[in-house]
């Protein structure tokens, strides 16, 4: 199999569905980390944001069916997947955010190993370890020891041991934590390669990380969603709300106190910064079209939920 059938083609022939009723998740010590969510999920690239103890990994390992929802249900293709994890876990790559590789396997025996674990039938697995490897362009290296890697050659590893047994779910969690800044481009391109009839949902807390690629967002704040839909609509939502607006140097710390400063840049003439807001900062703030950072800092601003 080439690495373009690798990337299109999940073993489903079904366009994916994943449906959230109600889904909620309580810690033993209480802590209501998810609660209420009401989601359904097909084909594409679905961005998980919010901040730091948004509760975007507790989610995450519920999907992953690590562990089960304390309220609610999770369906995958219409199956319970509290009472038949089985059916999702046959369809599902996971990249969870803290991945071990034996840094003493090269590439390719470590993944050869993993889809011994995974159960792959054994005749398929030399072909299919090395079609995974070409496409998250690692083939030159799939004989060099794991240990030699770097932090963004180890994360396509890991992407390339979730495409083992072709998935029609790929769920990927902060995969750019610690990568320079051209491993995380090449890392975006990668997951773009990727969706085809899939469905992948990449969670991060860094916008620029789904900016270019997601089809759609889904933003918690506090365990709530606070908002599902594609990223134009929210950067239409923050349309009038994001101001440009110089200031002397010297009031940038009084600026910040005052307002919710989302960029700020140094100009011979002062400080220009980025405001989201209501209403204009200032008469001499300006209007400008949103960004989705912004757009992003907008809505958990008027949330609550900063
Ligand atoms: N084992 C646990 N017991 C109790 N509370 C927990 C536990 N794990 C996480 N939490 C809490 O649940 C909330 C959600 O955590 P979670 O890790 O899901 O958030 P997150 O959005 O993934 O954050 P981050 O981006 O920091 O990973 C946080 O308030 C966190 O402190």
């Amino acid at each position: 199999m080439g690495s373009a059938d690798v990337a299109s083609a999940p073993a489903s022939a079904s366009p994916p569905s994943l449906q959230l009723e109600s889904v909620g998740f309580r810690y033993p010590n209480g802590h209501h980390a998810v609660a209420g969510l009401n989601l359904r999920l097909g084909t594409g690239i679905v961005g998980l944001l919010g901040p730091n103890g948004a509760g975007k990994s507790t989610l995450m390992r519920m999907l992953a069916t690590l562990t089960r929802p304390t309220e609610g249900r999770i369906l995958w293709n219409g199956t319970d997947t509290a009472r038949d994890p089985n059916t999702l876990r046959a369809a599902l790559g996971y990249l969870p955010q803290e991945f071990g590789a034996y840094p003493a396997l090269s590439a390719r025996e470590f993944l050869r190993y993993l889809a011994a674990v995974k159960g792959l039938p054994h005749a398929q697995t030399a072909a299919r370890v090395d079609a995974c490897l070409d496409l998250v362009g690692l083939s030159e290296a799939r004989d060099q020891r794991i240990g030699t890697f770097s932090g963004g050659m180890r994360q396509r590893v890991g992407i390339a041991q979730a495409l083992l047994n072709e998935p029609a779910l790929l769920i990927v969690d902060e995969p750019t934590v610690g990568l320079d800044p051209e491993e995380r481009l090449r890392f975006r391109n990668l997951l773009t390669d990727l969706a085809g009839q899939r469905l992948v949902i990449l969670s991060t807390h860094i916008v620029s990380d789904i900016e270019a690629s997601a089809t759609e967002l889904v933003i918690l704040s506090k365990g709530r969603l606070c908002y599902q839909g594609s990223p134009e609509a929210l950067m239409a939502a923050a349309e009038g709300k994001v101001w440009d607006w110089t200031v002397p140097a010297a009031t940038l710390a009084e600026v910040r106190a005052a307002h919710q400063v989302c960029g700020s840049l140094r100009r011979p003439d002062g400080v220009r910064v980025r405001i989201v807001a209501a209403n204009a900062p200032s008469a001499h703030a300006e209007a400008v079209a949103p960004g989705l950072e912004e757009a992003y800092a907008w809505l958990l601003a008027s949330a609550g939920g900063v």
